[in-house]
């Protein structure tokens, strides 16, 4: 890579939505700082978007629609990406890439999926390649697992990784609103995605699941591999339980090394205890440990979504890069040498609530009780909870730690049989 001399760093930014304003905003408001600690100006050369409307305190001729010849300019040094989805963002970064540019996303969903592509292709054209704001908003997560943690051994990461989702699960719980009321809520204040179907159905927290599974185990996970649920069946009746077993329900994304050493990688909604440091985390905030060999358990925790924190990242990422620029080197950062396998979904182990509507006769019970333990699911607590309606008598099942597949195969069973009526409902439990 050359040295740029005196000359500024010149920056395209793709998007100017809720994240890219904030960008825009930042690079402009905060010039003279971010010039004394680049050693060089940041200068703002062009904003690609798909409309060129007015955004208020940035001049409309920086705006073009044709994104493609404002990622080829030849005097663009550093190009942020935040359009999000696969293409044209993946394409914008390679041929950003490939012309010698150094990139910043925060588009967790393409390096989820083509992260090897991009990182093998920025290391061939010696550029670097930087995305703390991909996972978990705000806070400083990438960086410690790329950077700090690198001389340590990994052995689990988990949290809550969307913000969208721990904000529509904290109304449901703290003011009982909707499902729908807060799920609006969130898209206003700019936590969901364009679609937010991939915040509710997990997709995104599964995401950042596999990146941060990648960085952790030195591998190369890819959404494909991650086990995901979300959180788009729970339901009031699921908040009411979780509250009488004094619980809260989050979703939570695992990442960790099996006893066989493949590594399990999934995102599901789950009841944490109230004693559980996660059960405290609130609205969009998100919260992520790490286990390791020699530094023991770290948590962080900060904003995980909207504009402005988001902005924080994606700056602390261009900065690094610019300062890279001015020296004349790149820090290829992914080291995915180990190639471990995958944890069969089956049989990752964890303690389950289960709840069902049965008939409401003598021996139910012992039925149920006698699945379970044909296929090694042990009961910890059995309760016999209001319906919601109906006749029926419902149970609540929480059970000792058993394999998924265990705990699936007996609710088959269960189906298939004439005690169970239905509403089966099955979350994780997360240990205190
Ligand atoms: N929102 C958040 O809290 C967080 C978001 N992220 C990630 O940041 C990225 C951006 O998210 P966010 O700002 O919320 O998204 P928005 O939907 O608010 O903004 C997307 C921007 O990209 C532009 N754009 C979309 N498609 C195209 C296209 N085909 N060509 C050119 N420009 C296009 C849009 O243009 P126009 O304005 O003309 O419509 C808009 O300016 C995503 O990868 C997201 O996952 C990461 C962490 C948090
Ligand atoms: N939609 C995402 C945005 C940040 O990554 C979320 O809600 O966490």
């Amino acid at each position: 890579m050359m040295t740029l001399g005196d000359a500024p760093v010149r920056v395209a930014l793709l998007g100017c939505g809720v994240v890219g304003s904030q960008v825009a905003r930042i690079l402009l408001e905060q010039a003279d700082d971010l010039r004394a600690r680049v050693g060089r100006p940041l200068e703002l050369v062009g904003i690609g978007v798909r409309r060129t409307t007015d955004r208020p305190g940035i001049d409309p001729a920086l705006f073009t629609t044709d994104v493609p010849s404002l990622v080829a300019r030849e005097d663009v040094d550093l190009v942020i990406e935040l359009i999000g989805g696969i293409n044209p963002a993946r394409e914008l970064l390679l041929a950003a890439i490939q012309g010698g540019k150094s990139v910043v996303t925060a588009n967790k969903a393409l390096l989820a999926q083509h992260g090897a592509e991009i990182y093998d292709a920025a290391a061939a054209a010696d550029v670097d390649v930087y995305y703390e704001a991909a996972v978990a908003g705000a806070i400083p997560i990438i960086r410690p697992l790329r950077e700090s943690l690198v001389g340590d051994a990994v052995t689990a990461v988990k949290g809550i990784v969307n913000g969208t989702t721990n904000y529509i699960l904290d109304q449901m719980h703290t003011h009982k609103v909707s499902f729908s009321d807060a799920l609006a809520d969130a898209q206003r204040l700019g936590y969901a995605e364009a679609d937010p179907t991939a915040d509710i159905e997990g997709h995104d927290a599964a995401a950042k699941a596999a990146i941060l599974a990648s960085l952790a185990f030195h591998t190369r996970v890819t959404l494909d591999d991650v086990a995901c649920e979300g959180i788009s069946s729970v339901t009031a009746d699921d908040v009411r339980a979780a509250e009488s077993l004094r619980c809260v329900i989050k979703l939570l994304a695992q990442c960790s090394v099996s006893p066989d050493g493949t590594v399990a990688v999934g995102v599901h909604p789950t009841m944490v205890p109230l004693e559980h440091p996660l059960a405290g985390i609130r609205g969009a905030y998100n919260a992520v440990f790490i286990e390791s060999v020699n530094a023991g358990r770290l948590m962080f925790m900060g904003p995980g979504a909207g504009g402005s924190p988001t902005a924080s990242a994606v700056l602390g990422d261009v900065v690094t890069a610019a300062r890279n620029r001015v020296r004349g080197v790149a820090g290829h950062g992914e080291s995915a040498y180990s190639t471990p396998g995958i944890t069969d979904p089956s049989s990752v182990v964890s303690a389950y609530y289960v709840a069902m509507t049965v008939r409401d006769e003598p021996g139910v019970l012992s039925r149920v009780a006698d699945a379970m333990a044909r296929r090694g699911v042990s009961i910890a607590a059995v309760r016999q909870e209001q319906t919601s309606g109906g006749s029926g008598a419902r149970l609540g099942i929480t059970t000792h730690r058993a394999p998924d597949g265990n705990v699936r195969a007996v609710v088959d069973e269960l189906l298939g049989g004439g005690d169970v009526l239905g509403d089966v409902r099955v979350l994780r439990v997360e240990g205190a």
